[in-house]
């Protein structure tokens, strides 16, 4: 995030190349002033306010070469381990705490209200759970008014604190509640929105054009790609993409919030946890985007413990922490270095990372600011000023026990923004010293590993490979269990940065494919999100881009929406559904692999033996090695055996008890009715081989990825480094992947041979 250090180095900067400094004293209140007013918030000002600016926050890193910190307050750039002007020993760790205690003109980060240091990421499945005291406890918590889950949950309204001597009546309360959760039932579980920047100095010098169009009432977006022929003739490819909201260069920061965070907000009262991530290449304004949510973000929580939930014990905790080169630091701490555990039940935890209890939105300011202050950045080809690391804020909301104050509060609900790291393609890194390099090649990678977990969730893998990277381990609670993601994917609309732009509204588009549910997978992924490429004349991208996008977006109707619509995720799903090609899930596969009933069984090995559960059957056709990285999981879950769509699984299943083997049926005891007539068998079989190809399809646009990926990693990569081995495992990916695809070929055509010549029956329960 380029907070105040990095906006007062642009001002004077002295173009030196990725360096790194220390910050110190890094709040200027002109700034501030000019910040504040950015997001909105310009009256808390603080330079004639009674509260100091945060003093003496350097930088105290664990590792302190190699990375540093943002700006300092003059804009002077200071360096470190390369012969820095400031001195990095200066104020002590604790001095700096001792600092923050003093600080006391009203803001409330006070050291017996820091956090007893560890912070679970993952508490929603654990501290979330719905408490049950006992009935004299005085809460309400074991009534029906509040179920087991966070979805049945109702108001837990404690009946302590529903006295609420000077707040609202209870009734209000109950409002409040309600309203909060039916706001909460309309929020989607992933929204991804795009935002167009406009564009730059440089790229106008430069005479580029605009090469995005937007329509906000369609949620659509249009890249044009100029393209040239064989024959050297240019042409314009047309990619149109849909998402959740497109806003382009006029949107500004306070309609982005309206647009995806506001939403949120209520709900994180609900016990939910919630995310909020930009992504895009390097200098396409995530920071710039991000930047000012959180702010706004705890003015609306803030408010509403003053409001709505008045004198009900909620409290909100900052903490700020960045993943830099693997490594997690605390930016609210001295940069210390922390340590992310598993505990037992595969939550993660950092351990020693502070959080901040806060009351008022100048405190949380500050403390934004000082850990902007303190994050890496350093120069990329395209933006002067890159955030160098993943930047996670969370706002956590907790409520007192008992309405006491010796006790920790609990956690309630958790949102968190992540400013991902900028993305670079390698072959944009040739001007890029070896640390820029280094970092870019750490940065796609764990960027990659966010993508393969996505690709696996998208799946329906059961085996989402978290651990690829401290980010996906981070951002696992994003993505499982009861959960809200908004992804703003940043783009520029240079046509120098097409590739980039078309690559991260991909990216964008495969978040998306995320929120479709489980019932409705899944479909090749060149037909998700209606997207489409077509060529058109260069004639007529003059025309498209200076606005008159109606004659482009000819086929695509205005739709019912708000100029920044949020359509409801059921609506945009129904209406892609019936665009796509349905391909049955694989819980519903596996139930019907259970029924099948084959005769002479053994011929199939051990793999067919073992019939009981339908993933493991299928599983073990092929690989299964439970590694990270193992790709062949998903090709056996999608190559189960396909459900026939008149048959009822629990109609179906007739499997000995004992060895677990799908019974043999004597075709003459069964009902006429209850077998499968052939044409169903021959319909049947000619589903599964649809099946196949389709998920070979997928498996070889995969494959495609990885291996696009992996050349990029190889351009960026240093010999010796982990990426050595991140990149042999990814070849035995696509070994793996490539041979699990011809075995499972081979085994599909020696099954449907044999379920030719041995007679299949499909067995109704009670026979
Ligand atoms: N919507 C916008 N309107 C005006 N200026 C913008 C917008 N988005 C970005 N910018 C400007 O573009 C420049 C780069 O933006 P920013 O630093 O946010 O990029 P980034 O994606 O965070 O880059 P990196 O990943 O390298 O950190 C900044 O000077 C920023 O002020």
């Amino acid at each position: 995030m380029n907070v105040v250090g990095r906006q007062m180095q642009r001002s004077s900067s002295t173009g030196g190349h990725h360096q790194r400094q220390y910050s110190d004293n890094f709040i200027d209140t002109a700034f501030n002033n000019k910040w504040l007013r950015s997001v909105g918030l310009h009256h808390l000002h603080s330079s004639n306010s009674s509260i100091p600016p945060l003093q003496d926050f350097g930088f105290f890193g664990a590792n302190g070469g190699g990375q540093g910190s943002k700006w300092g307050k003059n804009g002077q750039r200071g360096v470190n381990g390369g012969g820095g002007d400031e001195d990095p020993s200066s104020p002590t760790a604790s001095s700096r705490s001792s600092s923050m205690r003093k600080n006391g003109n009203g803001v409330e980060v006070l050291p017996g209200e820091l956090s007893p240091g560890l912070l679970d990421l993952h508490s929603f499945d654990t501290e979330l759970i719905p408490e049950f005291p006992s009935q004299n406890d005085g809460y309400l918590l074991n009534q029906p008014l509040c179920g087991r889950s966070f979805d049945d949950s109702g108001p837990c309204i404690s009946a302590k604190y529903s006295k609420n001597p000077r707040g609202l009546s209870d009734n209000d309360l109950l409002k409040s509640f309600s309203a909060d959760k039916e706001k909460a039932n309309n929020v989607a579980k992933i929204k991804v929105v795009v935002r167009k920047r406009p564009l730059n100095k440089k790229e106008i010098a430069k005479k580029e054009e605009d090469i995005i169009t937007i329509d906000p009432n369609a949620n659509s977006l249009t890249v044009y790609e100029t393209k040239l022929k064989v024959d050297l003739t240019e042409y314009v490819e047309k990619h149109e993409f849909l998402f959740d909201a497109v806003m382009n260069e006029e949107v500004s920061n306070d309609e982005v919030y309206a647009e995806t965070v506001e939403p949120i907000v209520p709900i994180i009262f609900q016990r939910t946890k919630a995310t909020c991530f930009a992504y895009g290449q390097t200098g396409n304004g995530k920071t710039y985007t991000m930047q000012p949510l959180p702010l706004k973000a705890s003015q609306d929580i803030l408010k509403s413990m003053q409001n709505n939930y008045r004198n009900q014990g909620f409290q909100l905790f900052v903490s700020f922490f960045e993943i830099y080169g693997g490594k997690v630091f605390d930016l609210l701490n001295d940069r210390n270095k922390l340590c992310m555990r598993e505990d037992g039940k595969q939550q993660v935890c950092i351990v020693g990372l502070q959080e901040y209890k806060v009351s008022t939105v100048e405190t949380v300011r500050e403390l934004i600011e000082k850990g902007n202050a303190t994050r890496s950045t350093g120069t990329t080809g395209a933006n002067e000023e890159s955030s160098r690391s993943h930047a996670i804020l969370q706002l956590a909301i907790k409520r007192k026990v008992d309405d006491n104050d010796s006790k920790p509060a609990r956690l309630v609900g958790k949102l968190s923004f992540i400013d991902l790291a900028g993305s670079e393609r390698g072959a944009d890194t040739t001007d890029n010293d070896k640390q820029t390099r280094m970092e870019g090649a750490e940065i796609n990678k764990s960027l990659l590993a966010l993508k393969e977990c996505i690709r696996a969730l998208d799946n329906d893998q059961g085996h989402i490979p978290f651990r690829g990277s401290k980010l996906t381990e981070v951002l696992r609670d994003s993505f499982v269990g009861d959960s809200r993601t908004v992804m703003i994917s940043c783009v520029s609309p240079n046509s120098g940065s097409c590739e980039h732009t078309l690559n991260t509204l991909r990216y964008a588009d495969r978040v998306k494919s995320l929120s479709k549910g489980n019932s409705s997978k899944r479909e090749p992924l060149s037909t998700l999100n209606l997207r489409s490429s077509t060529p058109v004349a260069l004639s007529s991208i003059s025309q498209v881009v200076s606005g008159s996008e109606d004659n482009v977006f000819g086929g695509l109707q205005n739709q019912e929406l708000s100029k920044l619509g949020w359509p409801k995720q059921q609506e945009r799903e129904s209406s892609l559904s019936s665009n796509i090609e349905r391909v049955p899930s694989s819980q519903a596969q596996s139930n019907l692999a259970a029924t099948v009933h084959i005769e002479n069984h053994k011929q199939f090995g051990p793999s067919i033996d073992r019939v009981p559960s339908g993933r493991a059957q299928w599983s073990s056709l092929v690989h299964t090695n439970e590694d990270n990285f193992d790709g062949s999981k998903g090709i056996s879950d999608h190559a189960s055996w396909s459900i026939n769509p008149k048959l009822d699984s629990h109609q179906l299943r007739n499997i000995d008890d004992k060895t677990g083997n799908v019974k043999y049926g004597d075709p003459s005891e069964l009902e006429p009715s209850s077998l499968i007539a052939e044409d169903d068998l021959t319909a049947l079989l000619k589903e599964e081989g649809d099946l196949i190809n389709a998920h070979r399809k997928q498996v070889e646009e995969t494959m495609e990825i990885v291996k696009e990926e992996m050349s990029l990693l190889v351009e960026v990569h240093e010999p010796g480094n982990q990426l050595d081995d991140y990149i042999s495992r990814l070849n035995a990916i696509l070994s793996q992947k490539a041979a699990g695809i011809l075995q499972l070929q081979n085994r599909l055509v020696e099954f449907q041979k044999h379920l030719k010549d041995h007679e299949v029956f499909l067995f109704p329960s009670g026979h």
